[in-house]
């Protein structure tokens, strides 16, 4: 029988724990003196590597990149955080498929296999990674096999397991492709221990399976239904390498025989945690519904829904960790881009993927998105609807192909003696004529500009009789003599234009008017000009349409070629007819040795680029959000990617949620005929992490409000702390804030962590005199975050400043996880959100 602590056995049940936690101990310093080898291990390598690669022959550069490659992704996985380096154990049954349990493994054996005879199936995990059989980088990354697949845990060189990142230059080493924990897989002795990254002793020995290998997946999906051969899931919680506390799970209570259980809440007791201002990682406590989706299939498009709180982000930015270590060469050479509504909140998320030990993903939010822009506020919920709207594509697309301002009205050549206009008509139609051919590519379009006027004077000259006037003339001294002529023409009549000028030349209304169409109606039309003629530095829907715009003009090309001193074509370093920048250029011959050297190259190639981004895979997180033309610039980030989408439709501001479907549908390729049409796995979170049952009761209300059909997530941590609603007197807005000056005064009193100040849109964020602790920001600033508490200033404002404002609320009181003040000068909403 398990010797669980009983009432009044209180010192007992306590020693017991000591003990427990003691073993555990043993196992988690040696799995921490073999992790620090392991880094010095792969420190060296990486050093190694690059010093052969200056002193080394042409003929072991592939050899010595595979080494570099291999070191540099070993340096990076096992820089993991320190924090809760092993987490969790699995007991098994004696016997079970691949698992085969250890009798009597009790915590003590956990010390023991920390003298080396911990459970050999984290043996096969990893296996020998590439370096360690001299394969491949490629064949070390890619390794890993498909989800669920029957190859070796992390398979044979997945990247981070303990099998890759053990001994460099070790031969061999177990081989072991069998899958622990898979039918068919080396048996089990002793408990399986799970932690951020496999951990081998070294001779070879499992000390620690990595999370995201097969084996660990019992550890969050056994149920008491459906064990998995799991007799006891233990959670161990740390604090830097000591082991704190844990907490028990029994799967299979008949089988437990001599083990030992203890447990007292520790999950609930971590959600209600201070919050410090950054999201952490969730690997210890990662639930059952949340795994299905970190470890759903690669293919395709994974859509998450589910209620604030319910562990959306986490369970995204875990999938991320888990795709690049399963498909590291998959997913690791193309990239990952994780978007974010706003820059608070990849701020706030950013730590959570370097201390899973990956750095590689790209972390931008739809602010900055494009290069050279970033969005710096909202516009007005009008605003919002017109820039976001799918038609702006097209208003677009008129609008690069219109005359640029200040584009000259008249061309002028003279050839002997003979005088050949082309007026504004003419040029019109010319324009409209290149726009076709170039088909796009505006900026990359002046050759074929300059040869399109070149043959149109030639075509006027015969018209107007010039052979008559000048007989003889050739056409190619006619084209020779206009061409030193038209140049300075050229460089207005068809500018290289940026994203920037072309958007804000719509300020012009009749110049907007003309691309609108029928697309705006004038009020319209005289709302979007005036903001772009006031603009205050680009608004989050600016930032899609100025990269609608880049991908509609092009890149003008890029210098390529030197100065040639007596090139006529060349003004001031500037190519007038192909607009490109000539500069005194010299390429680069110094032979880059390494496959480092080599990406290094190439990603600053990239950045000058700046539009070579087609990534391998893209997580949007609150997509619910997002309008037709910001699901147009994710999608061109993605033409080949499989996506995760992250979404709470309850919680969206954007209005038109069937459009920003479809346009999700086609930035996904989700749409259009069956056999182009990707796969599509949708999933649903539905328990409430975050807030305490208390505010969750709160969110509920305003939930019924917004969205009267829907099902709030299920909150599982009560508090006992009401949330406080608060009728003021006045609604003036200084009486508002000396209101909330006082609530953070409280607030500072009662919770240790963060307490964020959520405004109406549009309220001024002064300073206030307060401690780092407590933030100011608007409603739609608190997308996504969290809180330890939260003020709501004038809820009755919130709903009603957009036809979405119901639903803004309802995401400004679900940022809580302990407590929660609401102020408010009507007294409907004090009703309405007061759960007494
Ligand atoms: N399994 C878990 N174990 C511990 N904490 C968890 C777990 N799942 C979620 N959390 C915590 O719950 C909080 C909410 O998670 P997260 O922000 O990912 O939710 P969300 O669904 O994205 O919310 P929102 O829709 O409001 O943006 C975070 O602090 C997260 O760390």
């Amino acid at each position: 029988m398990p010797s669980s602590a009983q009432p009044g056995q209180a010192i007992h049940a306590l020693q017991i724990k000591e003990a427990e936690i003691a073993a555990e101990q043993s196992l988690v310093d040696a799995a921490h003196v073999r992790l620090d080898e392991m880094r010095e291990d792969a420190q060296r390598m990486l050093q190694e590597g690059f010093r052969q690669s200056q002193t080394g022959t042409k003929g072991s550069l592939v050899d010595r990149d595979a080494m570099v490659y291999q070191a540099a992704l070993r340096a990076q996985a096992l820089n993991v955080a320190d924090d809760g380096l092993v987490f969790g154990r699995l007991d098994l049954v004696p016997g079970a498929p691949g698992t085969v349990g250890a009798p009597g493994s009790t915590a003590s054996n956990g010390a023991t296999a920390s003298n080396g005879t911990a459970g050999t199936a984290g043996a096969s995990i990893g296996t020998a990674g590439a370096a360690e059989n001299g394969g491949t980088a490629a064949g070390a990354v890619e390794g890993a096999g498909a989800d669920g697949g029957s190859g070796a845990a992390g398979g044979p060189g997945a990247p981070d397991t303990s099998g890759a990142l053990g001994a460099p230059g070790a031969s061999g080493g177990p081989s072991a492709p069998g899958a622990v924990g898979g039918a068919g897989g080396p048996e089990q002795h002793g408990p399986l221990y799970i932690g951020r990254v496999g951990v081998r002793t070294r001779d070879h020995e499992s000390l620690v399976v990595d999370w995201r290998a097969p084996a660990a997946e019992a550890f969050y999906r056994a149920t008491p239904e459906d064990p998995r051969g799991v007799i006891r899931r233990r959670v161990l919680h740390s604090r830097g390498h000591k082991v704190i506390d844990l907490e028990d799970d029994l799967l299979q209570p008949a089988l437990v025989d001599d083990l030992t259980v203890v447990g007292d809440g520790a999950f609930l007791a971590s959600l209600a945690r201070t919050r410090e201002g950054a999201m952490r990682d969730i690997v210890a406590t990662i639930q059952r519904e949340q795994d299905l989706v970190i470890r759903a299939p690669a293919d395709g498009t994974v859509v998450v829904r589910g209620g604030p709180g319910t562990g959306k982000t986490a369970v995204a930015l875990h999938r991320v960790a888990y795709l690049l270590f399963r498909h590291r060469r998959r997913f690791g050479g193309r990239g990952v881009l994780i978007v974010g509504p706003n820059q608070r909140f990849t701020a706030y998320i950013e730590r959570v993927l370097p201390s899973l030990g990956e750095g590689s993903a790209a972390l931008r939010s739809l602010g900055d998105l494009l290069p050279g822009a970033t969005a710096t506020r909202h516009d007005s919920p009008e605003l919002t609807r017109v820039k976001g709207s799918g038609s702006m594509a097209r208003i677009l697309r008129r609008a690069v192909t219109d005359h640029p301002p200040g584009a000259p009205d008249l061309l002028t050549v003279v050839h002997a003696g003979v005088v050949v206009r082309l007026d504004r008509s003419r040029l019109d139609k010319l324009r409209r004529q290149v726009h076709q051919r170039v088909q796009g590519s505006v900026n990359t379009g002046r050759r074929k500009a300059a040869d399109a006027l070149l043959d149109a004077l030639w075509e006027r000259f015969v018209e107007i009789g010039g052979l008559v006037d000048a007989p003889g003339i050739k056409r190619g001294e006619f084209t020779a003599n206009a061409r030193d002529q038209i140049g300075g023409f050229l460089a207005a009549w068809w500018p290289i234009r940026t994203p920037a000028e072309v958007l804000l030349s719509l300020a012009d209304p009749d110049r907007l008017g003309r691309a609108a169409g029928r697309d705006l109606t004038p009020a319209q039309t005289g709302r979007l000009a005036g903001s772009l003629a006031h603009e205050d530095g680009w608004s989050y829907q600016d930032i899609a349409l100025l990269d609608e715009l880049d991908s509609l003009l092009g890149r003008p090309p890029r210098p390529t070629r030197k100065v040639r001193e007596d090139d006529p074509y060349v003004v001031d370093g500037v190519n007038i007819l192909t607009g490109e920048e000539v500069a005194d250029w010299e390429p680069e011959f110094r032979e880059l040795t390494t496959s480092i050297e080599r990406s290094e190259r190439a990603r600053r190639v990239d950045d000058e680029a700046e539009d070579a981004t087609d990534y391998g895979h893209v997580v949007v997180d609150e997509a619910q959000d997002l309008s037709p033309m910001q699901w147009r610039m994710l999608g061109r980030r993605g033409r080949q990617a499989t996506w995760t989408v992250v979404e709470d439709p309850a919680q969206s501001a954007w209005e038109d949620l069937e459009a920003s479907r479809q346009a999700m549908s086609a930035a996904l390729g989700i749409s259009g005929n069956r056999r182009n049409r990707r796969p599509l796995h949708t999933f649903e979170l539905t328990t409430n992490y975050r807030n305490s049952v208390e505010i969750a009761a709160v969110a509920s209300r305003v939930l019924a409000k917004a969205v009267p059909d829907a099902v709030p997530a299920r909150a599982v941590r009560t508090t006992g702390h009401d949330a406080a609603v608060a009728l003021l007197p006045d609604s003036a807005r200084p009486a508002f804030v000396h209101a909330a000056r006082d609530a953070v005064i409280d607030l500072l009193g009662q919770v240790e962590g963060t307490i964020g100040v959520i405004l109406p849109l549009g309220w001024p964020q002064a300073p206030w005199d307060v401690p780092d602790r407590v933030q100011l920001l608007d409603v739609l600033e608190a997308k996504g975050l969290e809180f330890d508490a939260a003020v709501i200033v004038a809820p009755e404002e919130v709903a009603t400043q957009s036809p979405m404002g119901l639903r803004t609320l309802y995401v400004a009181v679900s940022r809580a996880t302990q407590r929660l003040t609401v102020l408010t000068a009507d007294p409907a909403w004090k009703t309405v959100l007061s759960t007494d």
